[in-house]
């Protein structure tokens, strides 16, 4: 079943038992990259109670690292994405349309500074077969690389407001 998964291009639910899906879904994301991808969103069939995390575990080895001071390459994807999905829920519980656009902002953001601006984490890169110290940034500079990216998307959002204002 994972090799048909790891085959397809999705389009099709599975309900599984903890373990197996457990077990499993991270099987599939790293055949498509890397666990740094995967975020896992439970929710109550009346949409109330919510709960996003990423899917991988505290990535030990990655903090021992940089507990000695080296650098890491711990992709902050599915974390950034576990909270975009709750804070965009959040807007939607509270009908808050502005909370709701700095998720997708947010996501937006985060997406292109890999697929338009190109950089990534090493986990990443060496799926691309890129292994020059050169084609990948350490955990901090992926943020920051996000927060730049987030500012200047949120900064012409706002003249774009200004623009509809002096309309
Ligand atoms: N959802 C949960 O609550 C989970 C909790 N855990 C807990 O987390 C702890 C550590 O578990 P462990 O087995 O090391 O599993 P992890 O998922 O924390 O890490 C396993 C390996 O996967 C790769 N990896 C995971 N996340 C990322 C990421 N964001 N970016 C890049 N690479 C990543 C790393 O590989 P490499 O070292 O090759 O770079 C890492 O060493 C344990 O206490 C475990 O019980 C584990 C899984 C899920
Ligand atoms: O502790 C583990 O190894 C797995 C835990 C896990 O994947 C989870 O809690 O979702």
């Amino acid at each position: 079943m994972v090799a048909q998964m790891l085959k397809s291009k999705g389009g099709f639910i599975i309900a599984m038992k903890n373990y197996d899906g457990d077990v499993q879904s991270d099987i599939v994301a790293q055949g498509f990259g890397s666990l740094g991808l995967m975020t896992s969103i439970l929710i109550t069939p009346d949409g109330k109670t919510f709960e996003s995390e990423a899917a991988h575990g505290t990535v030990t080895r990655h903090f021992r690292k940089h507990q000695r001071g080296e650098e890491t390459s711990t992709n902050s994807i599915a974390s950034i994405f576990a909270w975009t999905r709750a804070i965009i829920q959040r807007g939607k519980l509270d009908n808050t349309d502005d909370v709701i656009k700095f998720g997708n902002l947010l996501e937006k953001a985060t997406l292109d500074t890999v697929q338009v601006g190109g950089k990534m984490t090493k986990d990443l890169a060496l799926m691309l077969g890129k292994t020059n110290r050169s084609s990948y940034v350490t955990t901090e500079e992926f943020i920051d690389e996000v927060a730049k990216r987030l500012q200047n998307m949120t900064l012409s959002s706002n003249e774009d407001k200004k623009g509809v204002c002096k309309l």
